[in-house]
């Protein structure tokens, strides 16, 4: 990346904060990230916990555009966002999605580990139930196998669900699974999150035409000016998401949908509805169902009333420094 400023530069104006969570979301309860401030604003570095410093490059190179460069020219002034509801059992799904402002687009985590399929399709009826008119879609974070995936959409294709987010793990996984649905006469969408945002090239996906729609986050696509660039050369549609970010990290999504030149489909941006608190005095949250294209900087006294432990903020700088000599390696 140009421009890449001293490590110091972002090491000593570092804040590592642990945002409490009012529903676990990826087995947590605290969502733990750093923050810097560069001559632009504000940028987060948030990879999740298991992340290696390859990986977390990816990240920093994020935080350090959003804190140095800036964000490209917004083409709109406010985003559609979905509501996330978590793998909660359906007699939670109320309460959940009182969580949110507005219920336009619901996408429901489903396959999570020790839940069966009964759960999932419990869970998913309970949504539409409440909201008969929603969009619905559901996320399944590569944790079905090509069958259960195939049997799984078959018994959810009652609920009319916008599209299906990575069924199952990897490219031939999500051919398969689509080409399946399609020879039984079910045109259910497929995303691509994960085969996007972990692999070595996000336009694989593309290429082999494995799903109908790219998940797109700033951050593991390396910055907003990145993650453009994959939508352009991918040719196709993009939902705009995010990785339970702080407001700061919102903020980047918020910036990528707003440059996008096509903003079909409600972005995943409404998660800050899951925190009780957040580092922004005026979190990112949606105000009927959508998000203010604006920057955001963090509230001094919120950064310190969610600073991290000493033991936690230093593990955070040690994953700096190692992801920056990546970045420093590939410059
Ligand atoms: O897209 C959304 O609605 C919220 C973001 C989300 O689901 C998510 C949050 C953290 C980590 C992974 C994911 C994901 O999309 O898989
Ligand atoms: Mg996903």
């Amino acid at each position: 990346m140009r421009n890449l400023p001293a490590l110091d530069e972002i090491l000593d104006n570092l804040h590592v904060v642990s945002l409490p969570m009012s529903v676990t979301f990826r087995g947590v309860m605290h969502r733990e990230a750093a923050l810097f401030e560069g001559p632009a604003g504000w940028g987060e570095f948030s990879p999740f916990l298991e992340y290696g410093a390859q990986e977390a490059s990816a990240w920093l190179a994020s935080g350090i555009e959003a804190a140095w460069e800036g964000f490209p020219e917004p083409l709109r002034s406010q985003v559609p966002v979905n509501a996330t509801v978590p793998a909660v059992p359906s007699s939670d799904v109320v309460r959940v999605l009182e969580k949110y402002d507005a219920h336009h687009t619901v996408k429901i985590k489903v396959a999570e580990k020790g839940q069966s399929l009964e759960d999932d399709v419990a869970r998913v009826a309970e949504v539409r139930r409440l909201l008969p008119d929603a969009a619905l879609r559901i996320d399944a974070n590569a944790a079905w196998s090509v069958p259960e995936a195939f049997e799984a959409l078959q018994r959810l294709s009652d609920f009319e669900l916008q599209y299906a987010e990575q069924p199952v793990e990897g490219i031939e996984g999500l051919a398969r699974v689509r080409e399946m649905l399609r020879a039984a006469g079910d045109q259910t969408l497929i995303a691509a999150d994960e085969s996007v945002r972990k692999a070595t090239d996000p336009l694989a996906v593309a290429r082999a035409g494995a799903a109908d729609l790219l998940i797109i986050k700033a951050a593991p696509l390396g910055g907003v000016r990145n993650a453009l660039r994959v939508v352009a050369e991918s040719g196709m549609p993009a939902v705009v998401s995010s990785a339970l970010d702080t407001s700061v990290g919102l903020a980047a999504g918020v910036a990528l949908a707003a440059a996008l030149p096509e903003l079909p489909y409600a972005c995943g941006l409404g998660t800050a509805a899951l925190f009780t608190d957040d580092v922004a005095a005026q979190p990112m949250r949606a105000v009927g169902g959508a998000l203010d294209v604006r920057s955001v900087r963090p509230d001094p006294q919120r950064l310190r009333a969610l600073a991290a432990d000493a033991n936690t903020t230093e593990r955070w700088r040690e994953r700096i420094r190692a992801a920056y000599e990546i970045l420093v390696n590939n410059s």
